[in-house]
Order: structure tokens, then C-alpha cells, then sequence
């Protein structure tokens, strides 16, 4: 499979399904570059170092410090393929802008991010990856004329 770069997200309360969710895929994380924020990056470095699987992990600030930021300014450059965002919906976040300007700028530039793990575990099993006649379409941002 080609080497992507994956971004790693998660809020204090959906920590512990992130790091369990990495755990369970550390194999295939092990053969991708992975960024992350800050503390979710410590959190999943550790444990797959507790597992015994190399990572290759680049930790951004913290989320509320602007990890959110430089992750969706990645995305912007094109150098995310795609993020798995662990969002605490039951309680309110101060960076609640930044996450929605990370969320907004995967729309905008079409990279798959999936928020919650089923999601992501349907994206990192897709066969799209590596066929090379797979051209994502660019979304349209147009009025839908009918005929
Ligand atoms: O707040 C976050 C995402 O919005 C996550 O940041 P940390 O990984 O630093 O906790």
C-alpha cells in the first residue's frame, strides 16, 4: 500500500478510543506517516511504543494551543490524505473555531476525515488507495441548475 500521511485527533474524553483504536491498528499505522496534536500524539506514540510497533509520529501544538491550525494548514497544502478526528460532542471545547476550520478545510480540499472509528476503519480498509484509476472528484461548489 502506498505510504499516506494520516492526521490524528482527539478530544480529552475521546482519548481512550483513540489510543485503543491505534493499538488495534498499529500494524497499519506503523506503515504510514502520522501527525498529530500534541497530547493525543504523546498518548498514541506511547502506546505503540508499549506495543512494541515503530511509528513514525510528528506532534503539532496542542489542540486549544493551535494543533487544530497547523494540522487544517496542512490540509490546505495538500499533505494530509487523511484524518481521523475524535470530536467530544457532549462538551464544549475553546477552540471550537479551530475545529471547525479543521473540519471546513477537509470539506473544502476533499480529504476523507472520518469522526469516529467505524469511519475509520472503513477509510483505512478501502482498496481506493492504491487504484490508480480512483480520481476523487473535486466537490462542486456550484447552484444546481435543473433543466
Ligand atoms: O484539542 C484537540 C483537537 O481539537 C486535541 O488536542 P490535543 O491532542 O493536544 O489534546
Amino acid at each position: 500500500m502506498k505510504k499516506l500521511t494520516i492526521a490524528l485527533v482527539a478530544h480529552d474524553n475521546r482519548k481512550a478510543d483513540m489510543v485503543e483504536w491505534a493499538v488495534h491498528n498499529a500494524e497499519f499505522l506503523s506503515h504510514h506517516y502520522i501527525v498529530c496534536t500534541g497530547t493525543t500524539g504523546g498518548l498514541v506514540r506511547q502506546a505503540m511504543e508499549e506495543k512494541g510497533v515503530q511509528s513514525e509520529i510528528t506532534c503539532m501544538h496542542s489542540g486549544p494551543l493551535g494543533g487544530d491550525a497547523e494540522i487544517a494548514a496542512m490540509v490546505v497544502r495538500k499533505e494530509i490524505d487523511l484524518a481521523v478526528f475524535l470530536i467530544d460532542d457532549l462538551n464544549p471545547q475553546p477552540h471550537e473555531a479551530d475545529i471547525q476550520m479543521l473540519l471546513r478545510q477537509c470539506r473544502v480540499h476533499n480529504v476523507p476525515i472520518a469522526c469516529n472509528r467505524y469511519s475509520a476503519d472503513l477509510m483505512i480498509t478501502s482498496t481506493l488507495w492504491d487504484d490508480d484509476s480512483y480520481v476523487p472528484t473535486e466537490p462542486k461548489y456550484v447552484y444546481f441548475k435543473r433543466e
